[in-house]
């Protein structure tokens, strides 16, 4: 297939496994992230978000398939592509010993494009101690730092491994308001892994359910908590009452656009059943 130029994010048939004998933990995965979608992924501990955000940025080589960040190689984009992307990590990588002030200074450095006014804004906003190491600083003002590092260049492609994960509640509201920001401003595709459903139905505006390494569903969240549903009653009936078929969990049955019909009882789903039933 040609590449897609357009797309921040193309993947096809990624598998990804650690060890020479360990089980795949990708598994054929095809994803597109088309320009200006926010996604949030979701997955059980363990089912692979980090290993696919690393991967999408061609941190990890895959066993097969193939990654293309804006149509380039993901293990081999040049600067100009470097320069749209801005990386979250789940665990923070920044450089303890330097302050605030002079790791900014630092990747400014790097970039072409970089927004001083909002990096003090959100500095000031934020409360950052700017003239202390950062190793000293708390895991949330780290995070936080990390944060600021990722929206200064002002990329079009933002990848957030659980950004929020030691922000406090405040913090967290603020964060993502600046992101929401960000994305209606300029358009930026993002994509940001999450264990906090509450953050992510204010926020994310598609959701990707990653399971057994590949992703199993992604679709703007309000269709997917409108269209979906639990049916149970009769087989013969439910058939009738048509849709797709999700999964099963329990008694009741997962069905994304199914009609009302006699003998079927239907109940709405909340994006906590859809987690329970997708990933
Ligand atoms: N460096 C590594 N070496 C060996 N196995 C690894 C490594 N990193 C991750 N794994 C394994 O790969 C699988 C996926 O891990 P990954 O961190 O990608 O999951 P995750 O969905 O991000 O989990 P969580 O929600 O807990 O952060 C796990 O079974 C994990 O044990």
């Amino acid at each position: 297939a040609t590449p897609d130029t357009a797309a921040p994010v193309h993947i096809t048939g990624l598998s990804l496994r650690y060890g020479n004998a360990g089980p795949a933990v990708l598994n054929g995965l095809d994803w597109r992230l088309q320009p200006g979608q926010v996604v949030g992924l979701l997955g059980r501990n363990g089912a692979g978000k980090t290993s696919l955000l690393e991967a999408l940025l061609g941190l990890r080589e895959p066993l097969a398939g193939e990654v293309r960040l804006f149509g380039q190689p993901a293990t081999a984009i040049d600067d100009t592509v470097r320069a749209r992307i801005g990386y979250v990590p789940q665990q923070n990588d920044l450089f303890e010993g330097l302050t605030a002030t002079e790791m900014l200074a630092y990747f400014r450095s790097f970039y072409p494009r970089w927004n001083e006014a909002r990096v003090n804004h959100l500095l000031q906003r934020w409360q950052l101690p700017t003239d202390q190491p950062i190793g000293r600083l708390s895991g949330g003002q780290q995070q936080r730092l990390a944060i600021i590092r990722a929206l200064a260049h002002e990329p079009e492609l933002l990848v957030l491994d659980e950004p929020v994960a030691s922000l406090d509640p405040l913090a967290r509201r603020d964060f993502l308001r600046e992101l929401v920001e960000q994305v209606l401003d300029r358009g930026t595709t993002v994509v940001f892994s999450t264990h906090i459903l509450s953050d992510l139905e204010r926020v994310a505006f598609n959701v990707a359910f990653l399971q057994a390494g590949r992703i199993r569903l992604q679709a703007p969240l309000d269709e997917l908590l409108e269209e979906c549903q639990w049916l149970s009653g009769p087989p013969a009936a439910l058939q009738a009452a048509g849709g797709e078929f999700l999964a099963q969990v329990g008694g009741r049955t997962l069905v994304r656009g199914a009609a009302a019909h006699p003998g079927v009882q239907a109940q709405g789903v909340t994006l906590e059943d859809l987690f329970e039933a997708l990933t």
